[in-house]
C-alpha cells in the first residue's frame, strides 16, 4: 500500500480542471510565508518572523540545508511507500511533529486550539508550548474532538520552584500528552531587535500565561488574584516563567515526576548529547530555537550529524529549526533525525488559513516529502541516509 498522502497535489489538480476551485491558500512555500507576513500586524509579524541579534543564525539555519543536495537513485520500484516511523515508543504516521510555539493567538484567534486540530486531521502530533494562549487541559481537548489517536507532547519551560515544575508536568500527563519536552536554551529570552524596535512583548498584554493563570500552585504565590490584579500576575509569570539555575543535576528530579518520555530540546553540542545519554533522557531536538536565541551560533543542521554519531544509537535524535519544505525534512532525517519538527511554516499556515491553513500546511509537506522519497529512489523513510546526499561548497 502506498503511503496516504500520496497523490495529494492531484487532488488539488483535479478540483482545478473539473470544478475550477483553486486552493484557498498560496501552495508555494515562500509565497506562503509573503502572504502570511503580509497579514500580520507589525507587532505579531516581527515577534513570528523575526530572530536574535543580526539574524545571522536565522539565515544559517536556511543556508544549512541549501548546502546539503539530494542525489536522486533510479529504477528502483517505488510504488508502494510508507512515511511511518516509530518515535519514542510511539508510532506516527511520519516522521513529522509540530515545534512547540508559544503564543500562538497573536497571529490567529484560535491560535493552539486550531493548530490542535489542524494536526489531529493529519494524525501528526503538536507539542504544545508551556508559554500557549490556551491552557493545556483546552489544546488536549481541541486535539481529541475530531482523532482521538493522534498523540501529543508537551513541552515545558523549567521555571524557578519545583513545585511549578512539578504541577506543569502533571497537568500535561494528566491531560494525555505523551511526552515532556524540556527547553534548554531559553533561560532568557534572547536579544530580539525587531521586538524590541516596537517594544512587543506578548506577554506584556497577557498572551501566553493561561498554563501559570489557571494552575493552582502559581495561583497560591500571588497576594491577589489574576482577576484581581492581572499585572501583577504579568509580573509574577516574567520572574518565574524560566529558570537559570537549572543544571544536569536536576534531571533528577523531572524524572522524579513523571513517567513520560523526557526529550531535550536546544542541544547543539556533541558532549552536551552524551552528557544527555549518561543521564539517561529518551530524546534529544537539535535546534537552535530557529535562531532567536543566540545569534552567531552554528546552524542547525550543520550540528546534526555531530550530535548523531554521538549519541544516535542510544538517544532517539530529533531536529528543528529551518525546515521550510517536503525536502528539507528529507535532507534532516538523511542526517539522522529520527523525526523532524516544523515551525514557523505551520504558524504562517495558521495565519493565513486558521485551522484549514495549519492543516494544508501539514498535509503539504506529507505530500512534498512522499513525493521526495519516491522521486529520490527510495520507498519508505528508513531507506534515507546520508548516502542520499551531497554536501555544495
Ligand atoms: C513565535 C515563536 C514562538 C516560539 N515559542 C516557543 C516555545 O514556546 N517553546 C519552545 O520550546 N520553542 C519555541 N519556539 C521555537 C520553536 O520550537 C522552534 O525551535 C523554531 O521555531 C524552529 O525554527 P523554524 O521555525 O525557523 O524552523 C518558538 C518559535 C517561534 C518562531
Ligand atoms: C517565554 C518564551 C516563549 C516564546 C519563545 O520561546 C520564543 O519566543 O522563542
Amino acid at each position: 500500500m502506498s503511503t496516504p498522502f500520496a497523490n495529494f497535489q492531484y487532488g488539488i489538480y483535479l478540483e482545478g480542471a473539473l470544478n475550477g476551485k483553486r486552493p484557498s491558500h498560496p501552495m508555494g512555500w515562500d509565497a506562503l510565508e509573503a502572504e502570511a507576513t503580509e497579514r500580520l500586524a507589525p507587532g505579531p509579524r516581527g515577534y513570528l518572523n523575526g530572530g536574535a541579534g543580526t539574524e545571522d543564525t536565522m539565515r544559517a539555519n536556511l543556508e544549512a540545508f541549501r548546502r546539503q543536495r539530494i542525489v536522486p537513485r533510479m529504477l528502483r520500484d517505488v510504488e508502494t511507500r510508507s512515511l511511518a516511523r516509530r518515535v519514542l515508543g510511539t508510532d506516527l504516521p511520519a516522521p513529522l511533529l509540530v515545534a512547540p510555539i508559544g503564543v500562538q493567538s497573536i497571529v490567529h484567534p484560535d491560535g493552539e486550539l486550531a493548530v490542535a486540530r489542524g494536526a489531529a486531521a493529519t494524525g501528526i502530533p503538536m507539542i504544545a508550548s508551556t508559554a500557549s494562549s490556551y491552557t493545556l487541559e483546552a489544546i488536549a481537548e481541541a486535539g481529541t474532538a475530531s482523532e482521538a489517536a493522534t498523540p501529543r507532547w508537551y513541552q515545558l519551560y523549567w521555571p524557578r520552584g519545583r513545585e511549578l515544575a512539578r504541577s506543569l508536568v502533571e497537568r500535561a500527563e494528566a491531560a494525555g500528552y505523551g511526552a515532556i519536552v524540556v527547553t534548554l536554551d531559553t533561560w532568557l529570552l534572547g536579544w530580539r531587535p525587531r521586538d524590541l524596535q516596537q517594544a512587543y512583548l506578548p506577554f506584556l498584554e497577557s498572551v501566553g500565561i493561561a498554563n501559570y493563570l489557571s494552575d493552582p500552585v502559581f495561583r497560591s504565590t500571588l497576594e491577589k488574584t489574576p482577576e484581581e490584579d492581572p499585572m501583577a500576575a504579568v509580573g509574577q509569570f516574567v520572574g518565574v516563567f524560566s529558570n537559570p539555575t537549572v543544571t544536569w543535576d536536576d534531571l533528577a528530579f523531572l524524572r522524579e515526576c513523571t513517567s513520560l518520555p523526557i526529550v531535550l530540546k536546544g542541544i547543539l553540542h556533541a558532549d552536551d548529547a552524551r552528557e544527555a545519554a549518561a543521564r539517561g533522557v529518551d530524546g534529544l531536538i537539535v535546534s537552535n530555537h530557529g535562531g532567536r536565541q543566540v545569534d552567531g551560533a552554528i546552524g542547525a543542521l550543520d550540528a546534526l550529524p555531530g550530535v548523531v554519531d554521538a549519541v544516535g544509537g542510544e538517544v532517539e535524535v530529533l531536529f528543528d529549526s529551518g525546515v521550510r519544505c517536503g525536502a528539507d525534512i528529507f535532507k534532516a532525517l538523511a542526517l539522522g533525525a529520527r523525526a523532524v519538527c516544523v515551525g514557523r511554516p505551520v504558524m504562517w499556515g495558521l495565519t493565513v488559513g486558521g485551522e484549514e491553513g495549519v492543516k494544508t500546511v501539514l498535509q503539504s509537506l506529507l505530500a512534498e516529502l512522499d513525493l521526495t522519497l519516491a522521486l529520490s529512489g527510495l520507498a519508505n523513510v528508513d531507506q534515507i541516509d546520508r548516502s542520499a546526499l551531497t554536501t555544495r561548497p
